[in-house]
């Protein structure tokens, strides 16, 4: 009898280390995949990538040589990417010039000369030339439809201004284990804090910081929260700017509007800023002297965003491209030496018919539609 009863301990014992060591081992695991996403990599890849990225921002600001990082820091320096990687400049941005240079002031300005702006507390000597009164952002919201150009002012904005940019989605965050997620908001700031000037790029700001309903999981209200008093806790230098995107303003929580006070629309363009647009996708490629007519792809593409019209450049491209091959293939098959000698010398220059052709097989504009035009 006492033997049986020591056995069955003995078995339930080993069941139960079995499963204490199989659970180890995939909680372990889970919280070290890197799931694809930079900010969370713990493979050897990304954690090359933090020690790069560190390296050059080191050599780039020497003063961050003594600098200790802890092991969520290293991980955020996965979503951190250093000004001259940025390939954007404003000089790429069409049509919104009038925003670029509001931006300069109340961005660029602060991030580059802090020493003109005070941080708002009464303490602080900083901007006292002007009396106090200038005070940096701590926060700049861009919105509007998708495709015109959010991300690539706000990387523009980063290159030109030398700070350092950390690009977060938000809902990656959301969807980590209970505490870590706060341990990552925490090393966000605390990194950006570090590497100043920095800008904290927030995509779809509004996924993250919607209106806060009761029925709010617990952990995610307590997550915006602490995002909250970090955010505060940013003016004292006002060389780190949250600086959000989204196409849903109505649905971004008014406590979180309040510290986004300066806001910029970034509207569908009109015929004149097309035009802009498709002048700089279309800088590089070779247009048709006789047969281009870039008023005529202007009034058609009402209602497109710059991505529409990127897309758009882009399969007129691969049209001519396409035509280039189909008439290489079949003539090189022939035995007739004039016909080979036929075979264009390359890629045609770009005619109207290409972006008309692509237009209307992809009904990509409601023509005829009410629009901006
Ligand atoms: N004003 C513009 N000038 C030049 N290119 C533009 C412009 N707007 C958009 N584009 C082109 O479209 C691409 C996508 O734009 P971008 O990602 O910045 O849009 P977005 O407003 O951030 O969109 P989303 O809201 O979907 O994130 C850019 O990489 C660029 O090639």
């Amino acid at each position: 009898m006492g033997r049986s009863i020591d056995l069955k301990f003995i078995a339930d014992l080993s069941v139960l280390v079995g499963t204490g060591i199989s659970v180890y081992y995939l909680v372990s695991r889970l919280l070290n995949e890197s799931d694809g996403n930079p900010l969370f990599g713990k493979s050897k890849e990304a954690r090359q990538k933090q020690s790069q990225t560190w390296e050059n921002l080191v050599a780039m600001r020497p003063q961050l040589q003594d600098v200790r990082l802890s092991s969520y820091e290293r991980n955020v320096l996965g979503s951190v990417v250093l000004p001259q990687d940025i390939e954007v400049s404003f000089a790429q941005v069409g049509g919104l010039e009038d925003i670029v240079e509001e931006l300069t002031e109340s961005v660029i300005c602060p991030l580059t000369m802090p020493e003109l702006y005070s941080s708002g507390s009464s303490s602080d000597p900083s901007g006292m030339a002007s009396g106090g009164l200038l005070t940096a952002p701590r926060g700049v919201l861009l919105y509007g439809p998708p495709g015109c150009g959010k991300t690539m002012v706000a990387k523009a904005l980063a290159k030109e201004s030398g700070a350092t940019f950390v690009s977060l989605r938000m809902s990656s965050i959301l969807d980590k284990w209970y505490g870590e997620s706060n341990k990552i908001v925490d090393a966000v700031f605390s990194l950006a804090n570090k590497i100043q000037p920095c800008i904290v790029f927030i995509d779809e700001i509004d996924s993250f910081l919607r209106e806060r309903a009761s029925s709010d999981h617990e952990v995610t209200a307590m997550l915006k929260a602490e995002f909250m008093t970090l955010w505060d806790g940013l003016t004292s230098n006002g060389r780190v700017l949250v600086l959000g995107a989204t196409n849903r303003m109505a649905d971004i929580d008014s406590a979180f509007l309040r510290r986004l006070p300066k806001r910029f629309a970034i509207p569908l363009p009109g015929p004149q800023e097309r035009r802009a647009i498709l002048n700089i996708l279309l800088q590089g490629s070779e247009l048709d002297a006789k047969d281009f007519d870039l008023e005529a792809i202007v009034n058609a593409t009402r209602n497109m965003s710059g991505s529409d019209l990127k897309e758009l450049c882009r399969d007129a491209a691969l049209t001519a491209a396409r035509e280039y091959i189909r008439q290489k293939r079949r003539l090189a098959n022939s035995d007739d030496p004039l016909t080979a000698s036929a075979i264009p010398k390359g890629i045609r220059p770009l005619r109207t018919s290409d972006f008309h052709k692509n237009l209307r097989i992809e009904a990509r504009v409601p023509l005829g539609s009410a629009g901006l035009d």
